[in-house]
């Protein structure tokens, strides 16, 4: 696979200090290796540019969501450049930063596409907007902006509108989700897989129906958005925003067996590690490593 390797080092979405380092300590963790040697080919777009906002303008730009105007212009840098990787038969691998930057990969991602999924892996919705957000933080919000649901500042990322349809999105792993974004799931019919559901059901059976659902549903492109703390907080204590009864290690990686193993993925986001908040003995790096190593194994070449 060619793969161009994107960074969008922002803090901005989560408003925690730390979450920038994330692409920096991926490629000393040595991420260009890891892919080199399952055989890819990877070329390293750099990072995306991120104007420095000082923190007494957070609300400049909206009484409720923080910093506005950067995060949506970053996303469109972002969504450019995916776009044109995938206009150049690359695949876009896009390392964060905060989740709020899933909503550029999107917007990039669904303009190359006609009819796009996206399997948002987290322990969160991330379908909030500013009415419902309990925080401000505009990394709660990129899911429902890509439904077109929100500020016009955030679903006109790239271009105007919606980027992909409810029917086509499946959230996996949710386990702290706000009142605001059930309704949301509610009204829209998502396909939500709790982590209540996927305990209840199994793990396996809940990664059927979704390979099964997308390939009924024919789409010609598949956006995974993979935030780290969809892991068990004890696994990942340098996120932002942990949630305990998360996934361990082993079911992640089963998460990618099966999806990448279908080979209908068609871009990627990982998400949310900061690097500035872990632990002593650096565990959040390392478990993202041991998931980045297990995921470029499995994607086809
Ligand atoms: N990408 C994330 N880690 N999102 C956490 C969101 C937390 C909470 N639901 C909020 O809207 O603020
Ligand atoms: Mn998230
Ligand atoms: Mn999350």
């Amino acid at each position: 696979m060619d793969i161009n390797l994107i960074g969008v080092p922002l803090k901005y979405g989560c408003d925690r200090d730390g979450a920038q380092l994330g692409p920096a300590t991926l490629r000393e963790n040595g991420i260009i290796d890891i892919i080199k040697k399952n055989g890819h080919d990877v070329h390293d777009m750099g990072d995306i540019y991120i104007p420095y906002v000082v923190s007494e303008d957070k609300y400049k730009d909206h009484p409720k969501m923080k910093y506005l105007n950067t995060v949506a212009e970053v996303n469109s840098n972002l969504a450019n450049n995916v776009y044109c990787s995938l206009k150049g038969q690359s695949f876009p691998f896009i390392i964060g930063g905060d989740h709020a930057l899933g909503a550029g990969s999107i917007a990039g991602a669904s303009k190359f596409f006609k009819n796009m999924a996206v399997i948002w892996i987290d322990a969160h919705g991330d379908i909030n907007t500013y009415e419902t957000s309990p925080s401000g933080n505009i990394h709660g919000m990129p899911l429902a902006a890509s439904m077109n649901v929100g500020h016009p500042a955030l679903t006109n990322i790239y271009y105007d509108g919606i980027k992909v349809i409810p029917q086509n999105v499946y959230i996996l792993g949710g386990r702290d989700i706000d009142s605001g974004e059930f309704a949301l799931a509610d009204e829209l019919n998502l396909n939500m897989y709790t982590m209540d559901i996927v305990r209840e059901r199994g793990l396996d059976n809940v990664l059927e129906e979704i390979v099964e659902k997308i390939k009924a549903s024919n789409v010609d492109g598949v956006h995974i958005s993979f935030d780290i703390d969809v892991l068990d907080s004890s696994l990942v204590p340098g996120t932002g925003t942990p949630v305990a009864g998360g996934f361990s290690i082993e079911e992640g990686k089963e998460i990618f067996t099966t999806l990448l193993g279908e080979k209908f993925i068609t871009s990627m986001d990982f998400v949310e590690l900061n690097p500035k908040i872990d632990n002593e003995d650096k565990r959040t790096t390392k478990n993202c490593i041991e998931m980045l190593e297990h995921i470029f194994s499995t994607m086809h070449n």
